[in-house]
């Protein structure tokens, strides 16, 4: 399990365990490490140019530091001093080894610039001058590494108000923020590099986690000699109607090759011959009528991928909701919900999983206030709406009442394509109904669901390539193979 913290909760355990070590310790250990990861950076240390964007704190004052050993080095640094005060220490150490202060000129000519502006200290838009420095950076040829976070990335939530530093490397210190892991953060800060500062037992419970692949094949619900289908778990879909039928076909196969014991499949007959002909591992039953009893005993219920939004498919979602098993809603039923909500009020969990647009409609908020800040919306809508919630996207978020907010890893922008949310709904389905909690389902299907991506899309060259829903679901046995 991988975990994130956010600024307030960083601070708590840096002031823990400062108070056991000589002042200057970790300050000392954060700009070594950055140095170091900096050297590694540059074809040769000696006779480089290293600018460094300072602010006018602690951050600042890591790359003033770290810069001094730079210099020490043979490498040609030069600080832009952006803020009303600066590091007087990491100043001093940076012009003893043989740097110097500069202009904003400077930044054109770097090989390496280093952004200091602002790191857990931040907060709200960038100021001038550094949202200047920010942009100079972002259009400079040489390398950019963020000193603990990317300068205008809320460090705490991933917020982005305004600009911020685009960096190719961030390295951060004691241990992640979660404004690393959360879009639109994420994609600010390149790849991400920890560098121990002991922090480590100091650290609370996180407020932010993602899964490794050793976490989901732990988790994952695997046959054993004494399996049979119905002990496996049993999953009912009610997808698709007579207009759309893909979804129905996308979600049940998402569920199949995801390892359902048994997948019984709901709707009008236009979607329910569509299925058979695609999969005639499913037992379909043709609804007649807003009742699903005579489709049989199942575990759990996947209800929504095209099932429309008129008086009936309502009425069916009703009665697939009066159940007493778990159910994922998603696609047209959470269109149902956002009407009524108090078709949320049942014994037995529900998961929704929203993208934007939908959870938008949920909560009556625009959808890019929800982009802009995924990981609020996403605990208000575990809140107000007391279900368990997928919410997707570029970053996908997973979120239960008093658990950390699960971010997924795994996936690819070619994800971006019609029907994908279909087979997601399928795999977590099917690990609903292995008896995995609602968290976990979820949390374990988006994790395959990525990787499944990703292998799709990668082919045979190893670039990145277009994928069509289906292959996502086509992937799957290889993908939980190799975990
Ligand atoms: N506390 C510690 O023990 C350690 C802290 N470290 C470093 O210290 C950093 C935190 O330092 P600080 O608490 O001094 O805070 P920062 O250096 O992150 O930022 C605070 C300064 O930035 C200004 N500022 C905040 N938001 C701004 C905005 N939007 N536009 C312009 N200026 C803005 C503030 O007025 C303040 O002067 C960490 O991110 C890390 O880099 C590391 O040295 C490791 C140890
Ligand atoms: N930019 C992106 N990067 C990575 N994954 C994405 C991106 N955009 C969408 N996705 C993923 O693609 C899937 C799309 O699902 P959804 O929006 O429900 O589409 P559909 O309704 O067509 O099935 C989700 O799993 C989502 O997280
Ligand atoms: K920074």
């Amino acid at each position: 399990m991988r975990t994130a913290y956010t600024s307030d909760q960083i601070r708590t355990a840096e002031r823990a365990l400062m108070a056991t070590v000589p002042e200057g310790t970790l300050m000392r250990r954060a700009a070594t490490g950055l140095s170091v990861v900096c050297a590694g950076l540059l074809p040769g240390v000696y006779g480089s140019r290293v600018v460094l964007l300072v602010g006018s704190g602690d951050n600042g004052g890591d790359a003033l530091y770290a810069g001094a050993r730079l210099a020490r080095r043979g490498a040609r640094v030069e600080a832009i001093l952006a803020g009303s005060r600066t590091h007087a220490g990491g100043l001093a150490a940076l012009l003893d080894a043989g740097g110097r202060t500069a202009g904003t000129d400077v930044i054109e000519r770097a090989d390496l610039i280093v952004d200091g502006l602002v790191g857990i200290g931040g907060a709200g838009e960038l100021r001038e001058p550094y949202r200047t420095l920010a942009l100079a950076a972002g259009a400079a040829p040489g390398l950019v590494v963020a000193v603990d976070v990317p300068s205008g990335v809320d460090a705490s939530t991933g917020r982005v108000d305004g600009e911020a530093v685009r960096a190719q490397l961030t390295v951060t210190f004691g241990a992640c923020k979660n404004g690393l892991l959360v879009d639109p953060g994420r994609s600010f800060c390149g790849p991400v590099e920890l560098v121990d500062i002991g922090l480590g037992p100091y650290l609370p419970d996180p407020d932010v986690a993602s899964l490794t692949d050793d976490d989901v094949a732990d988790l994952l619900p695997r046959p054993e000699a004494e399996s049979d289908k119905y002990r496996r778990g049993v999953l009912g879909i009610v997808a698709g109607s007579d207009r759309f039928t893909g979804a129905a076909v996308l979600a049940v196969g998402g569920a199949i090759r995801a390892g359902a014991g048994l997948v019984r499949f709901a709707s009008a007959e236009t979607a329910v011959r569509q299925v058979r002909n695609r999969w005639p591992e499913a037992i379909t039953t043709v609804l007649d009528g807003p009742s699903v009893a005579e489709v049989g005993r199942v575990q759990a219920w996947v209800l929504g991928p095209g099932m429309g939004t008129g008086e009936e498919a309502v009425a069916l979602a009703r009665a697939v909701l009066a159940t007493d098993v778990p159910v994922l809603v998603d696609a047209d039923g959470l269109t149902i919900l956002a009407n009524d909500r108090s078709l949320l009020r049942r014994s037995a969990p529900t998961v929704l999983t929203p993208h934007a647009g939908e959870l938008s409609r949920l909560l009556d908020v625009p959808r890019e206030r929800i982009e802009a800040a995924r990981m609020e919306h996403v605990r208000r809508a575990v809140a107000e709406l007391g279900a368990i919630v997928l919410l997707k996207g570029s970053t996908t978020l997973i979120a239960e009442q008093d658990r950390p907010v699960r971010v997924n890893t795994t996936g690819t922008p070619w994800l971006a394509t019609g029907g994908t949310g279909d087979v997601l709904s399928g795999i977590a389905g099917t690990l609903l109904s292995g008896g995995l909690s609602g968290y976990d389902a979820v949390s374990c299907a988006a994790h395959l669901h990525g990787l499944a991506a990703q292998a799709a899309s990668t082919g045979i060259s190893g670039g990145h390539g277009p994928i069509a829903a289906m292959d996502v679901a086509t992937m799957l046995p290889q993908v939980i193979r190799s975990l």
